[in-house]
């Protein structure tokens, strides 16, 4: 099966019907989304490569699907550690960072420093709604996550990529190639950039909504909320 990309303003708007007339809430999603992100981390990172994983939070939802990440990951056995430097006042964000602090998941100031003392990365600063260049605090962490040599699993995009048009051609994030991506209902166009392992997760589009937007399910396994594809299967 080829599976088609999104653009940005289509998963967008895959979003905003999701929570109308599909029904769901930003909660459930980002919910399903995050359980995705954790299942990618077990996969590609099993415990016994270390059960440190740094999770690197942005101001919007992309951030929210790597504070659940973060929890699910800590009741598999691992030991998260949450950088989260631009905090929404939004009531949803707020309960999930109390529920990580009721699990005492630390939270880090200093991102290049919980670097040196970890095993994994999530990116989840920027997903499908990042545009134009990298804003202050953002531009250190960026080039931290392009130098070390542990492994980075991004969330849906890799930040500070164009959604279209993949890393940009200078400057910040043009050296950040992570490792692993997980893509969030359907691939961006942005992938035939992307060289590493990628996921699709976010088992929730009914068929009828993915038939709307033009791109296809991806075949899950049993009871996986994920599945791995190759660069073959992306139709661009
Ligand atoms: N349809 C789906 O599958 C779902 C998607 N979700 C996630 O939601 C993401 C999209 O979330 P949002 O629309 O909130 O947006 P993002 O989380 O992609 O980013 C928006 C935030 O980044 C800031 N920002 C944008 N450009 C910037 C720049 N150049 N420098 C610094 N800051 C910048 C904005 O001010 C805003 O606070 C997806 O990528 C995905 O990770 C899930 O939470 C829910 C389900
Ligand atoms: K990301």
């Amino acid at each position: 099966m080829a599976l088609k990309t999104l653009s940005a303003k289509a998963a967008a708007a895959l979003d905003r019907e999701l929570m109308s007339t599909g029904a769901f809430s930003l909660d459930q999603l980002m919910e399903l989304a995050g359980l995705s992100v954790s299942q990618v981390v077990a996969r590609v990172h099993p415990i016994k490569q270390g059960r440190r994983v740094l999770v690197a939070v942005g101001p919007g939802n992309n951030g929210g699907d790597g504070l659940v990440a973060a929890r699910h990951l800590f009741h598999y056995g691992y030991q998260p550690a949450i950088y989260y430097p631009k905090r929404p006042k939004n009531d949803l964000y707020q309960r999930l960072v109390k529920q990580c602090e009721d699990l005492e998941i630390p939270f880090v100031d200093d991102f290049p420093a919980a670097l040196e003392s970890t095993d994994h990365v999530v990116d989840a600063i920027f997903g499908f709604s990042f545009s134009g260049e990298v804003r202050e605090p953002f531009p250190a962490v960026i080039n931290a996550m392009a130098e070390t040599k542990i492994p980075v699993t991004s969330v849906d995009a890799p930040s500070s990529w164009d959604i279209h048009e993949g890393p940009p051609e200078s400057g910040v994030g043009s050296n950040f190639h992570p490792n692993v991506l997980v893509s969030l209902t359907a691939p961006k166009p942005l992938v035939q950039h992307f060289k590493g392992r990628h996921f699709v997760g976010g088992r929730f589009v009914a068929p009828s909504i993915a038939k709307k937007y033009d791109f296809d399910v991806p075949k899950y396994e049993g009871i996986d909320q994920i599945v791995e594809i190759s660069d073959n299967q992306v139709k661009i």
